[in-house]
């Protein structure tokens, strides 16, 4: 029998994503999509997309209505709002995969200082697998609860989690540049992603304080077995989807290109969606795919790495569903490939 599957925030960005990568599982039904605006409307008339493939309607649902109907649920609502139902839909016996930052950091008081707010749910925070399966597999098997990365700190804790592991890179050291297309901001309209306002212009946004930071040091730390600083400052870039990352280390001895590119090749040799390439890649290439590329360059005294993802797939709903997979042991790639 399929897994009933409920959509919480069906009517944003990572929704649409989520329900066209569903739609090809064979182990899925979709039986409850949600918005708190949009009434009774029919998904497809807010995803156009959709038309011909979904004919569901969009309802404005309490937990326990989901509860009813679905034994999972993707919850694509925004921080603090996501970590407000879940909870119930635990209790009830619902399995969550979380789009938002809710359960990412171990710290309710890292938290509240980088998210502004008190956490709703402050026990849980620190028992919640972090769903990169890249290095936290064996605790996503299985798991009630998964916190889905963010999109930034997907594409830069792939590219450094090999080479701190391997100790080749300080790890209080490293320059993180990351450049980012529009829908990571999502569909709620803001004046910042207003066209005329990003259209044809580059800009960097919260330098030294975007809440991924604390995100990608925590993580990397965990790898690293020791403190991770990173300098993270991001971008937005006028373009639809899509991550570009650069990052910058320095190396703790003498290391050739070779020897960094061997490293990443072998820590991701049995990975289905990370491929480590020789040429410098591009969001083109990972575009609409679950993938992420990587390359790595010497340059000075510096570990260089580039990687691309899509945001929108491997930087959220592509990585929902392999983290789905692993949690209902279907094969990691099914309606990934
Ligand atoms: N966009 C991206 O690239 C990525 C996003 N994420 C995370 O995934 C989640 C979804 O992102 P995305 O799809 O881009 O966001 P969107 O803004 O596109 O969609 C979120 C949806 O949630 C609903 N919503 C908004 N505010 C609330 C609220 N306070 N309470 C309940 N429902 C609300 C809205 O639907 P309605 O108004 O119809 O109720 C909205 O359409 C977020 O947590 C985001 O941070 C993670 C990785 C990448
Ligand atoms: C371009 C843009 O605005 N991007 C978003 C990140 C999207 C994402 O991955 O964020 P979550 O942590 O909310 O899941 C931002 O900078 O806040």
């Amino acid at each position: 029998m399929a897994i009933r599957v409920a959509i919480l925030g069906a009517t944003g960005y990572t929704a649409v994503e989520l329900i066209k990568i569903l739609l090809r599982h064979p182990e899925v039904t979709i039986t409850a999509l949600t918005s708190r605006q949009e009434g009774n409307a029919p998904i497809a008339s807010v995803h156009p997309t959709l038309v011909g493939r979904i004919s569901a309607n969009l309802e404005n649902l309490t937990p326990a209505e989901v509860a009813a109907r679905a034994e999972c649920v993707f919850s694509c609502l925004p921080h603090c709002a996501s970590a407000e139902v879940i909870p119930e839909l635990l209790k009830a016996g619902c399995r969550v995969v979380d789009f938002s930052a809710d359960y990412r950091l171990n710290s309710p008081q890292v938290y509240e200082e980088w998210y502004g707010h008190r956490h709703p749910d402050p026990e849980r925070l620190g028992k919640v697998p972090y769903g990169l399966p890249e290095l936290f597999r064996e605790e996503i098997r299985g798991a009630s609860l998964v916190a889905n990365p963010g999109c930034y700190p997907t594409s830069v804790i792939l590219a450094l989690a090999p080479l701190l592991k391997a100790g080749l890179i300080e790890p209080r050291d490293i320059i993180v540049d990351s450049k980012s297309g529009v829908s990571g901001a999502g569909r709620t309209p803001k004046l910042t992603t207003h066209f005329p306002e990003c259209n044809e212009s580059l800009s960097a946004y919260n330098v030294g304080r975007h809440r991924h930071q604390p995100e990608i040091e925590q993580v990397l730390g965990q790898v690293a077995g020791s403190t991770v600083e990173v300098v993270f400052t991001p971008h937005l870039v006028p373009m639809d989807r899509g991550i570009l990352t650069t990052t910058y280390s320095r190396p703790t001895r003498q290391v050739s290109e070779d020897e960094v590119l061997d490293c990443l090749e072998s820590f991701y040799q049995n990975e289905p969606f990370v491929q480590v390439v020789d040429h410098l890649p591009a969001t083109k290439d990972t575009a609409g795919t679950n993938f992420c590329h990587i390359t790595a360059r010497i340059v000075r005294d510096r570990i260089v790495t580039v990687s691309c993802l899509d945001n929108l797939v491997k930087g959220a709903s592509g990585a929902a569903v392999q983290n789905f997979n692993l949690m209902y042991g279907f094969p990691e790639t099914t309606a990934l490939l």
